[in-house]
């Protein structure tokens, strides 16, 4: 029987899996693609790139195989497109979401007493992560955008609705609630674009996407043969929630990618965050709205890739494992990988990265070691703050998936750090899978959640084995290392 196409469009690659209806990969394809750093802090993309090396890898995942029965998309969130309705072609390059270059904005925004509304309505904060203040950039500093956004001759999306619009040749604009919710203009309690944001903003409303449920109908594609229609969308974080079947409140899971995202599932209350976390939509089912805390660090794998690229001291990711087993057990290095700023539930966007306790003995194992560790450390950050935001629903088992939950070193650090066990699954793309089951489940061709939970298989459980005193001690130093990055960046 035909399967389901999952598309994967993520920060540095895209990637096509072909699932069967029992939800095993059959086929898969990657390209990466450039990254354009124009100026420092800024990060963009060629929107052309996403969507051709989206269409290469459908088209070599589809090789010799069936045409499939359903697509399910799953996408870098909060990231601009901004296109032309008449031409398709954008306006600009598309502003990825690492991109600061709205710091001095959502500073005013907070100076001018604005953020209390954003959080009311978005669940998120003033900060230069979201859509909201990139979009307004775009319509300001592009000669003509705004008059041709008011007049309707321009379309917003995300990046999944950049690729809607591209698959179904213009005849689509729509996105879903879960990448509806990052944007800084989606009221996540009404369930609709907020005028009130929109016009704070200066964000022409018919500029945006009509916003579907994450299983539901996104039109068809004629492009990778036969009529193969989209069934599912959803941002990559919450689509890897679905596939670590997350579905009860209280369950949590962590990707570590580039960045690290965890998400905490808040069942259907949308809880407030006193933690400088945000509050997100995790799914739409059924015209039923899932919520979720959300904790999001930019920088996690991304400080293993730093290591081998412009450090130069390790050839390979996996390399750090081995490095990290040889450091010396007595120098306490400490690294805030603060490349781009702190994410929850610091806020800083302005900070910069730092290593604290470098001694003339500190080489690149000790730096790997610290590398990994912060992955671990600003982790436990964020379930601190899920626990203080949440204490009746705290979560006993982390589910962990990402290209860095290969590194056992790293997963066995992070449940001695946590104090509680970190769960590895067999199958770690769990954001294609999530993708894949929703448009399954839509098309009627894959169970439904009950059975599909039943289908997730523990790889690894790693448990903690050090003690009290020791992660105090550990945490305690990284907490002083972050004080001290938050304190230079004041002095500045
Ligand atoms: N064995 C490993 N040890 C440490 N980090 C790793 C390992 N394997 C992969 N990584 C890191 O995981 C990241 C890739 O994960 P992936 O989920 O593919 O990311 P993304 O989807 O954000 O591109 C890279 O940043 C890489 O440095
Ligand atoms: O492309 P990834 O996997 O780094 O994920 C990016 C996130 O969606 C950003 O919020």
């Amino acid at each position: 029987m035909a399967g389901i196409l999952a598309i994967d469009q993520g920060t540095t690659s895209t990637r096509a899996i072909l699932f069967d209806t029992d939800l095993r990969p059959m086929a898969r394809a990657q390209e990466e693609f450039a990254q354009h750093f124009p100026r420092s802090g800024w990060v963009e993309h060629d929107a052309g790139d996403l969507w051709d090396t989206t269409l290469s890898v459908c088209r070599a995942a589809l090789e010799g195989q069936e045409t499939p029965a359903a697509i399910g998309i799953t996408n870098q969130r909060e990231t601009v497109v901004v296109w032309d309705r008449e031409t398709g072609t954008p306006i600009h390059n598309a502003i990825v979401w690492q991109d600061r270059r709205t710091a001095a904005l959502c500073r005013q925004l907070r100076e001018e007493g604005h953020e209390a509304l954003l959080t009311e309505r978005t669940g998120l904060l003033a900060d230069p992560y979201f859509s909201g203040t990139k979009l307004k950039w775009l319509l300001d500093e592009v000669e003509g955008a705004r008059e041709a956004a008011e007049a309707g001759r321009l379309a917003f999306g995300t990046v999944d609705s950049w690729l809607i619009w591209n698959l179904t040749e213009g005849r689509v604009h729509a996105t879903d609630p879960t990448n509806a919710c990052r944007t800084l203009l989606y009221d996540i309690h009404a369930g609709d674009w907020c005028p009130e944001i929109c016009d704070l903003l200066g964000v022409p409303m018919a500029m945006l996407p009509e916003v579907r449920d994450t299983g539901g109908d996104f039109g068809e594609t004629t492009l990778l043969g036969g009529r193969i229609p989209i069934l599912g969308v959803a941002g990559d974080q919450q689509a890897a929630t679905l596939g670590q079947a997350c579905f009860r409140p209280g369950m949590v899971k962590s990707t570590y990618g580039t960045g690290c995202f965890a998400l905490l599932n808040t069942g259907q209350t949308p809880v407030a965050s006193k933690n400088r976390l945000l509050t997100t939509i995790a799914y739409r089912l059924d015209g039923k709205t899932t919520y979720a805390l959300e904790g999001a660090i930019f920088i996690a794998g991304a400080v293993v890739q730093w290591l081998r690229d412009e450090m130069g001291v390790i050839g390979s990711a996996a390399e750090t494992q081995a490095l990290a087993e040889q450091a010396d057990p007595n120098q306490e290095v400490v690294l805030v990988p603060a490349f781009t700023g702190l994410g929850a539930p610091y806020w800083s966007p302005e900070s910069r990265g730092a290593a604290f306790g470098l001694t003339r003995g500190t080489g690149p194992a000790e730096l790997a070691r610290a590398a990994l560790e912060s992955v671990g450390y600003q982790t436990r950050d964020l379930l601190a703050a899920m626990e203080a935001d949440w204490p009746d629903g705290e979560p006993s088992v982390l589910r962990v998936d990402g290209g860095m939950a290969a590194s056992d070193w790293t997963m066995q650090f992070l449940a001695d750090i946590l104090g509680a066990p970190v769960d590895r699954p067999e199958f770690t793309e769990t954001t294609a899978l999530g993708a894949a089951w929703v448009a399954g489940m839509t098309a009627g061709l894959c169970p439904g959640m009950e059975a599909f939970e039943q289908r997730w298989h523990l790889d690894r459980r790693f448990e903690a084995q050090k003690d009290d005193g020791w992660r105090a001690a550990k945490y305690d130093g990284w907490r002083r290392a972050v004080r001290g990055v938050l304190a230079y960046d004041e002095a500045d």
